[in-house]
């Protein structure tokens, strides 16, 4: 069995041509092992989103190679692409993007249902059980907290099981003890489902509950932390914030 959820081989992506090209990634080779929690951190602009979009097949690099599971993704066709996202891969972001009329197990279900695909009633429960929400999977997302909202969010996400699950921000939103809930839900996915978590984030807090903190400047990796502390993390923040703009 291969053992890395996400390979990433020399991969680059350039926004357009000539004087004004933007290399967003540059020569990146990475990989993600099953089973674990990551956090990406960079200044802004250092490619973390690209590089996030790029490992879940929602954006093509230029050149390179990414692997999910072993299934060629820069390959495939649209078709095939849009498949695999919807099946093997998760994402949460900073907003939620609930819809407001619908309960908390119809946000769950209807990417599912726009796809033609109707989950049982009991994968719903044990979904919304998993992040917390058992009780509240007849609530509109106005009659939730954003903690709350975050987790039907999150439930959506995983309803699949996916491969890997992807967060750009997903506590941004959130107050710090709200956000630090999430965060240790996501932890215990990872410790107890072998859940594989990739997740961009700002904030060193967040970051010391992955595994492992990649660090990007100007598109590519400029370093690596395991089990690092906030403070240790912010330390090393602090050397790309020192750098004058
Ligand atoms: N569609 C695009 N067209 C042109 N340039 C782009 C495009 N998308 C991203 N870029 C550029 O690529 C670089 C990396 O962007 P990216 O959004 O990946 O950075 P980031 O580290 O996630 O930034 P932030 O922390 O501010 O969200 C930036 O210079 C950005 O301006």
């Amino acid at each position: 069995m291969n053992d890395e959820a996400i390979r990433m081989r020399s991969v680059s992506r350039r926004h357009g041509t000539g004087e004004g090209a933007v290399t967003a990634l540059d020569q990146v080779s990475l990989s993600f092992p099953r089973g674990t929690f990551t956090a990406v951190m960079g200044p802004s602009g250092s490619g973390k989103s690209t590089l996030l979009q790029c490992a879940a097949g929602l954006d093509r690099p230029t050149s390179g190679s990414v692997t999910l599971c072993g299934t060629e993704l820069t390959t495939l066709s649209e078709t095939k692409l849009t498949l695999l996202r919807r099946r093997r891969v998760g994402f949460v972001f900073q907003a939620f993007n609930l819809l407001p009329s619908l309960t908390a197990e119809q946000n769950v279900t209807l990417p599912l249902r726009l796809g033609g695909h109707r989950p049982s009633t009991a994968r719903v429960r044990e979904v919304l059980r998993q992040v917390g929400l058992g009780e509240r999977a007849r609530h509109r997302p106005a009659e939730l907290s954003g903690g709350q909202q975050q987790r039907v969010a999150l439930a959506r996400a995983l309803i699949t099981r996916p491969d890997v699950l992807f967060g750009d921000e997903p506590t941004g939103a959130l107050d710090s003890r709200t956000g630090r809930e999430v965060l240790a839900l996501l932890r215990g996915m990872v410790d107890g489902e072998g859940q594989t978590i990739v997740m961009v984030t700002h904030d060193p807090v967040a970051a010391s509950y992955a595994d492992r903190v990649l660090f990007l400047v100007d598109g590519r990796v400029s370093g690596e932390l395991a089990g690092a502390g906030a403070g240790t993390i912010a330390a090393r923040m602090a050397t790309w914030e020192a750098v004058p703009c």
